[in-house]
């Protein structure tokens, strides 16, 4: 697989009384054609990190290459990356096909083709019918398509997005969502997205990387970072997570035989583990509810909330810590549980996840 970003140690502190350590030291290789996404709380050095790769800033340390190449002499401008910010930066008193035209005209492209390009941009963005209209004159999500048509315009190799969506309404950031994977599927253009939505980049990426403090935590395709995350960050900060205390039985492969805070046993993904004390990561959805406390564990059932697609039941277990369980709603199927009933927990082997700290 090409690579289209390669870095390793990275590193970035920003000077000042105390120094920021933006980012420790990065090591992370994006693909060619790849929708990558870098996503973590505000603060964890997710901008840095774009800025970086766009030339904007220069590292302290640490390697950083394109296609093989290093990036770290090219200025910003003989760099084929282009950048989406959050706050479009369009002109607002020039029309929607002139803000497409001005960074291929600024590249010196001939006339002819600037035109043909913007036309089969617009297309691209679902824009012609609005091309003589002023950008500060057209919605935000509007905005949004012609700032994303005049970044590809150039045919960068790589599109960066600074939270891109933020802007945007709810709904309208559920299409645009759909619309950016599609732009990049037809383009065949590497993106780079930030976001701190988890959401957003379960639904779009191909791969993400997860980013705390500077330092990237996991980085895997979303099925992977959602149902087998690393550690505990991850696992907090993705979806919803059950934390349980366990004690390690036997490890096989990749299988860990846990006793749980009940004294009953189950199988885990062992996650590489080798503690002899650890935490076991599971969704709410993966657990399922019973009644009288049979199963692997017990506990109160303390509050039912009906969400419409599914319901949310509070446990709290015999050692007085917190579950969530969730449950998809059926029409079918009444809710045969009550506040205060006495409950138990089960879930199959494999479900759980042995975190690494
Ligand atoms: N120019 C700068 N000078 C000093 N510190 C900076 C500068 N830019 C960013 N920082 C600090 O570096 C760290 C990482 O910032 P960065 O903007 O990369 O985070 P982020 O994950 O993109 O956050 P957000 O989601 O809020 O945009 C933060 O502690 C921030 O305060």
């Amino acid at each position: 697989m090409t690579k289209a970003i390669t870095a390793q140690s990275l590193r970035k502190v920003y000077p000042g009384n105390p120094p920021v350590e933006a980012l420790a030291s990065i090591d992370v290789e994006i693909h060619d054609n790849e929708f990558f996404t870098l996503l973590g709380p505000s603060g964890c050095g997710k901008t840095t990190l774009l800025r970086l790769i766009a030339g904007f800033e220069h590292p302290t340390s640490g390697k950083l290459d394109m296609f093989g190449e290093s990036l770290l002499d090219a200025p910003p401008y003989k760099r084929p990356i282009n950048t989406v910010f959050q706050n479009y930066a369009l002109f607002p008193h020039m029309t929607v096909s002139e803000n497409i035209a001005f960074g291929l005209q600024m590249l010196g492209t001939p006339k002819a083709s600037v035109k043909a390009t913007v036309g089969e941009m617009m297309e691209l963005v679902q824009m012609s019918h609005l091309a003589d209209r002023q950008t500060g004159q057209i919605s935000g999500g509007q905005q949004q398509r012609v700032a994303l048509a005049r970044a590809l315009a150039p045919r960068p190799k790589i599109l960066l997005l600074d939270e891109p969506l933020s802007a945007l309404d709810f709904k309208l950031r559920k299409q645009m969502q759909l619309e950016l994977k599609r732009l990049q599927t037809e383009t065949g253009i590497t993106f780079i997205f930030v976001t701190h939505d988890q959401e957003e980049a379960l639904t779009m990426s191909d791969r993400i990387a997860v980013m705390s403090n500077g330092a990237i935590r996991q980085i895997g395709r979303p099925r992977e970072i959602y149902d087998r995350p690393a550690d505990r960050f991850v696992a907090d900060f993705i979806g919803d997570t059950n934390f349980l205390p366990a004690e390690v039985i036997s490890i096989t492969g990749e299988t860990a035989r846990l006793r749980l805070a009940s004294g009953k046993e189950v199988d885990a993904h062992a996650n590489g583990g080798a503690q002899s004390k650890v935490t076991l990561a599971l969704r709410p959805e993966h657990a399922e509810l019973t009644h009288d406390g049979a199963g692997l564990l017990a506990g109160t059932l303390r509050e039912v909330v009906y969400f419409g697609t599914d319901t949310h039941f509070h446990v709290t277990l015999d050692d007085g810590s917190d579950f969530v369980l969730r449950r998809q709603n059926s029409p079918t199927e009444d809710i045969s549980f009550a506040t205060g009933d006495r409950v138990g927990l089960t879930f199959p082997a494999g479900a759980a996840q042995v975190l690494k700290d």
